[in-house]
């Protein structure tokens, strides 16, 4: 028998995204519910969520239209069964003209910063695994929600004989600390949902969406009675530091990635890997 408060939990958890807003993109789904302004964003890139030019395109302009149209929250997450995105999608980063290579870096750094700096409250439930740029996208939300404990999530970089770039290392120092940091992208460790609930590299393990669902309304919850530009403000000061750097060194970033990705031997790399994934 359902209890009174059972049904009134289920009732807000399944309150219906009813709204609709089109992201402009067929790689992004957002639907907004109604009652609380809260949009859930789902990349639904086929087969892996790979972060090619075009998705992080999308999802920029997604962030934009959401702060636009005074979304108050969002919820980062994916239509694909078990991954939450693969990352940056190799096939961008092998054999890649420079042009190309320049304009798909130049989209990444773009999404970042307005990911990471929204004044928005912005979760991530996570639905699938999660390394690399997956990883990132999670962790520049302000709280993680990780659906099942089958999945991986971290800075594997170094696994494919790369390594991070620094605003990746600096996100996930402001979250597990520089000795664990330092630690697990060394190893390019990808940590199991356990291990990242112990390190705190995600904050929640539920068993399932509805559940991921009720904890981002109560993260949400946790602002309402506190004006959005006070919170702005504080979330800008927190994370001021990280977004800085790269503000501040886009070119000089941009420039390093491009050196590094050309080089032969890591064009190599990339090229095996790559080959690996597939032979599987
Ligand atoms: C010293 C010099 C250093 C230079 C540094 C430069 C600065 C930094 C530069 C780059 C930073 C990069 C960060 C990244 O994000 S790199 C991406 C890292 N990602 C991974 O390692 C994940 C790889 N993928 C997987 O582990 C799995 O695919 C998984 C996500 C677990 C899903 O597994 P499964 O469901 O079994 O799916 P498949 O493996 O069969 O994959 C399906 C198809 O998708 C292709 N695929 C998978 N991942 C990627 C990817 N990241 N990019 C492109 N394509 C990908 C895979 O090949 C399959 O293709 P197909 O269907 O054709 O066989």
């Amino acid at each position: 028998m359902t209890t009174v408060l059972q049904h009134v939990v289920r009732r807000s958890i399944l309150r219906p995204f009813a709204k609709s807003f089109s992201s402009g993109s067929p790689l992004v789904d957002v639907q907004v519910n109604d009652k609380t302004g809260v949009a859930i964003v789902k990349m639904g890139r086929a087969p892996v969520n790979g972060l090619n030019t075009e998705l992080l395109g999308a999802l920029n302009d997604t962030f934009d239209s959401l702060e636009k149209n005074k979304a108050t929250g969002m919820i980062l997450s994916s239509s694909i069964p078990n991954i939450y995105s693969a990352g940056l999608d190799i096939s961008e980063m092998y054999n890649g003209t420079p042009e190309n290579l320049t304009k798909f870096w130049n989209t990444l750094q773009s999404m970042w910063i307005n990911l990471y700096s929204t004044p928005l409250p912005t979760v991530a439930l996570i639905n699938g695994n999660a390394p690399a740029g997956g990883c990132l996208l999670a962790m520049s939300c302000e709280y993680r929600v990780m659906v099942g404990s089958k999945f991986v999530i971290g800075l594997n970089e170094t696994q494919l004989g790369l390594f991070a770039p620094k605003w990746f290392q600096d996100t996930m120092v402001s979250i597990i600390g520089p000795r664990q940091t330092e630690l697990a992208l060394t190893s390019g460790k990808l940590f199991s949902a356990q291990e990242a609930l112990k390190i705190g590299l995600i904050d929640e393990l539920v068993a399932s969406e509805e559940e991921a669902l009720a904890s981002s309304d109560k993260f949400f919850g946790l602002f309402k009675r506190i004006p959005g530009y006070a919170r702005g403000q504080t979330k800008n000061f927190v994370r001021a530091e990280v977004l800085d750097w790269l503000l501040k060194n886009r070119e000089h970033d941009t420039k390093v990635f491009l050196n590094s990705i050309q080089l032969p031997h890591v064009q190599k790399g990339l090229g095996l890997y790559l080959q690996s994934l597939k032979k599987k």
